[in-house]
């Protein structure tokens, strides 16, 4: 089984290409191959199909809005081998592996999600780095709740982008404070208000344009970037500022990115790297339970 690795601001990814859908991605599998010690090592795993095949295969039981059969399709699993609806940066890195491996040759196109058609353009891409755009699609308000870490409660809103999140935009969290969050284990959340879970994310006030984000992931624990997270970072932070519309570069550990929020629909654009390609041992695939 063939795979490539790559991340988009060190929130990383093994891609599997699978167009015929023949391999199984059962939880225990995503869960070994993603763990870094016992397999490959990453925050997801995006399995490269087209959006008929999953269907076809029974992957998918319908075909999310907007998406055509032909449309390619991320079929994005967390590190624990949970399902999620979107992954803004495994769209990006998911793009930029079409165009490197030759199978997509258009700057514009659709990568579908379980959210939904999530257009992209590739503004550059070669075998290693792409700068890539990605069409968010709308961020819907779920309203205020709050998140504990270590006993203190930040605020937050909850957000939709398809996949849920709740941005805590905290006035008394600087960067310096945001860098020593103890964020090893799972905040604390409302679970009437997040059923299905939530991603979290830890935000400071924004200042010139910018702000400085955490983010404890669903399915993963802390990664050094949330694509998704970023888009409710910045929708809570010009929320903060009293704005519905604006531009903002949210700095994560992994790196920088740029969100744009017009008439409630988001845009994400940030780089990708690709920095691996392999064969994954099939005794060792078919070993695993
Ligand atoms: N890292 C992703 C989000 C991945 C899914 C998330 N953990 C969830 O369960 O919703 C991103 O870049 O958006």
């Amino acid at each position: 089984m063939d795979f490539a690795k790559g991340h988009g601001t060190e929130n990383d990814f093994v891609l599997l290409r699978d167009l015929d859908v023949a391999i199984d991605l059962q939880p225990s599998r995503v869960d070994a191959l993603c763990d870094r010690r016992r397999g490959i090592g990453a925050d997801g795993v995006l399995r490269v199909a087209r959006s008929g095949a999953l269907l076809e295969r029974g992957v998918l039981s319908e075909l999310p809005s907007g998406l055509d059969h032909d449309d390619w399709f991320m079929d994005y699993r967390n590190a624990d081998g949970s399902i999620a609806e979107m992954c803004g940066n495994g769209v990006r890195v998911f793009a930029h592996y079409l165009r490197s491996s030759g199978l997509e040759s258009r700057s514009d196109f659709v990568v579908g999600s379980r959210a939904g058609a999530r257009p992209v353009t590739v503004h550059s891409a070669d075998n290693t780095d792409a700068d890539v755009t990605v069409h968010m699609g709308e961020v819907r308000d779920l309203g205020r709740s709050s998140a504990m870490v270590a006993g203190r409660k930040f605020d937050g809103v909850g957000i939709d982008v398809g996949n849920p999140h709740l941005a805590c935009v905290d006035a008394e969290l600087d960067s310096g404070a945001l860098r020593t969050l103890d964020l090893s284990s799972q905040p604390e959340f409302d679970a009437d208000v997040f059923p299905h879970g939530v991603n979290i994310e830890f935000v400071t006030v924004p200042r010139d344009g910018a702000v400085d984000m955490r983010v404890f992931e669903r399915g993963v624990g802390e990664t050094r970037s949330c694509g998704t997270g970023t888009v409710a970072a910045a929708a809570a932070a010009l929320r903060f500022d009293g704005a519905e519309n604006g531009v903002v570069k949210v700095r994560v550990l992994g790196g920088e990115v740029e969100v744009r929020i017009a008439d409630g629909v988001g845009e994400l654009r940030g780089p990708s790297k690709l920095v691996a390609s392999g064969t994954v041992s099939d005794a060792w695939w078919a070993s695993l339970r």
